[in-house]
């Protein structure tokens, strides 16, 4: 597309958007919220570049409570809302109302390809039923010998890195996010389609290399331009926005070589898989195989196309392992920076290992992991202070109320516990917002305390979300369908690692912060240049 043909989407768009803002009855300007931004951007330059996510939010819900409004590009607001009770209503009661934004699927869609994060109504509903049997208890059950083996590969990883670089009492630094996402990726290969994709052993392999930094290299402090241009995407009809797969710009450059390259790799292995299945009398368990299996027995208007098959594996190595390594990497990062904590974990797990030992069991079971309280506690607490994916979007494609836990001020003036929203109106869920609620998490709510989880009764008194009363993984039908693969894996992980090595902070001067790059990621202050790291100190343990 040449620039003129640019110019004239971009003026229709602003046609449109203008029409629909005039033709909407509902307004919800009278929602305190911040003042002051420019009619063409909004508060959008404050939101994409917060030096520390959640640091914006956190100051809004201080100043105007727990829903407040923020102005959107091109003069029209957004709702951001905290409150329990309106993020149930959203993902769940009225699900069907608040449908994901066309610049999130787009961008799905960009990415990973036409399967389950982008698909939404019937398509979606047909594509999930599909995938679930591949996430089931029992399924993931299979999945722990895999997610241990990953975790004691990388553990041997580092002791040789450690001899390697003549480890001494002090330990040694390593830039733990990047082996996180090394093992992610690895463990997604062997779950997804029983294939090695050797990140762990080859630092260039083509897909964590085509992942490595795409974010950062591509959402990170997006321009004006792009964040007007996004505004308007949800007024073009979805044919004529797949034509930004031509733009060439930094952020587009990006998803479409790293798309390539997994649809390079995901083709091959669904055509080997597939004729594997025909001939193979063993069934696999792996979730490829799974699939597979699922999708035949269904009658033929509800299966998934090849392309759909090949959508899905991209899905899942890119929804699968950056979110898990984030976890992983902030974990880490927390438990440095608690030594009692981490002391106290390691003989959890000592001990663990010493009834494992008695039994004359080879390794923790899927109860063994889930039964540490310590480790468990830590995996839910980081979820809760460091949620990797930090804010939902939505879109209301019919009129609607509201409902509020905590009542705001109506345009009257008067108390109201109702909004009334309007077809087309953005909502925003904060999801770290309503993980640092003090009358839901405590008074030390901005605080890494994993023992609130132990001591505590969070997960009795409230019912919010797919895992202990956390909004991280979302609810509803498009919830994470894989929450609770990352959270075995997550274990699998952690007891390895805190079992056989002490973790301590890299370089006390480090200030570590959590950057917007699509799911948060860890950076160091002042040295951005280097992209997203952790450095941490780390000794084996005798
Ligand atoms: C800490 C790790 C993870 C976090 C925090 C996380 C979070 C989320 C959230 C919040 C959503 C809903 C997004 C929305 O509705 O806008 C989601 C959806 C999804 N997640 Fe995860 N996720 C994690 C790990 C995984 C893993 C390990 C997999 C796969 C192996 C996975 C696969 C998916 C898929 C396919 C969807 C789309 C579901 C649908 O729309 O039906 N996620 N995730």
């Amino acid at each position: 597309m040449d620039s003129l043909s640019y110019l004239l989407l971009f003026a229709l768009g602003v046609a449109v958007l203008f029409w629909r803002r005039h033709a909407t009855r509902f307004s919800i300007s009278y929602i305190p919220g911040p003042t002051g931004a420019s009619w063409l951007v909004g508060n959008m330059k404050e939101f994409a570049y917060q030096l520390n996510v959640g640091d914006m939010d956190f100051a809004y819900a201080r100043q105007f409570g727990r829903t407040w409004r923020m102005r959107h590009p091109l003069g029209t607001d957004m709702l951001m809302t905290a409150d329990p009770k309106a993020i149930h209503h959203v993902l769940q009661k009225a699900e069907h109302i608040y449908v994901k934004r066309l610049e999130s699927t787009e961008t799905a869609r960009m990415t990973m390809g036409k399967g389950l994060v982008w698909a939404s109504g019937e398509t979606h509903a047909r594509q999930r039923k599909i995938m679930n049997p591949a996430f089931t208890v029992g399924q993931i059950r299979s999945f722990v010998p895999i997610f241990r083996t990953g975790a004691a590969k990388l553990t041997q990883k580092w002791r040789d890195e450690i001899s390697a670089k003549a480890a001494s009492a002090e330990g040694v630094a390593l830039t733990v996010n990047r082996w996180f996402s090394r093992v992610t990726i690895d463990i997604l290969g062997e779950t997804a389609f029983d294939y090695n994709f050797g990140a762990l052993d080859n630092t260039e392999n083509e897909v964590t290399a085509a992942f490595h930094t795409m974010f950062s290299d591509s959402t990170l402090h997006p321009p004006a331009w792009d964040l007007i241009f996004k505004r308007l995407w949800s007024y073009i009809p979805q044919p004529i926005l797949e034509f930004m797969d031509y733009i060439p710009t930094r952020e587009y450059n990006r998803f479409r070589r790293t798309l390539r390259v997994v649809n390079g790799v995901s083709k091959q292995l669904v055509e080997e898989k597939k004729a594997a299945l025909l001939t193979e009398s063993r069934s696999s368990r792996d979730i490829f195989s799974v699939l597979v299996q699922a999708n035949v027995s269904q009658d033929p208007k509800g299966r998934l196309t090849d392309e759909e098959l090949v959508a899905q594996m991209a899905t899942l190595v890119l929804a699968g392992h950056i979110t898990t390594a984030t976890t992983l990497t902030f974990l880490f990062h927390e438990l440095s920076c608690h030594q009692e904590y981490q002391h106290k974990m390691r003989e959890e797990i000592v001990q663990a290992r010493a009834r494992l030992r008695e039994r004359g069991a080879e390794d923790f079971s899927m109860e063994e992991l889930e039964g540490m309280p310590l480790v468990s506690a830590a995996v839910k607490e980081t979820l809760r202070y460091h949620p990797p994916v930090y804010h939902i979007f939505r879109n209301a494609i019919a009129d609607d109320v509201l409902p509020l836990e905590t009542p705001i001020k109506s345009a009257s003036g008067e108390y109201t516990s109702e909004i009334p929203i309007g077809a087309g109106q953005h909502v925003v869920l904060s999801v770290c917002t309503y993980q640092r609620l003090p009358e839901i998490w405590g008074e030390d709510a901005d605080q890494w305390n994993p023992l609130r989880f132990v001591e505590g009764n969070i997960e009795k008194e409230s019912k919010m979300g797919l895992y202990a009363n956390l909004m991280a993984f979302a609810e509803g039908n498009r919830g994470c369908i894989g929450w609770r693969f990352t959270i075995l894996e997550t274990m699998a992980i952690v007891v390895d690692l805190v079992e056989n090595f002490k973790f301590d902070v890299g370089d006390e001067k480090d200030e570590i912060i959590r950057r917007p790059t699509g799911f948060m990621s860890a950076w160091v202050r002042g040295r951005e240049r280097e992209g997203p790291q952790l450095v941490l100190k780390v000794t084996p343990v005798a």
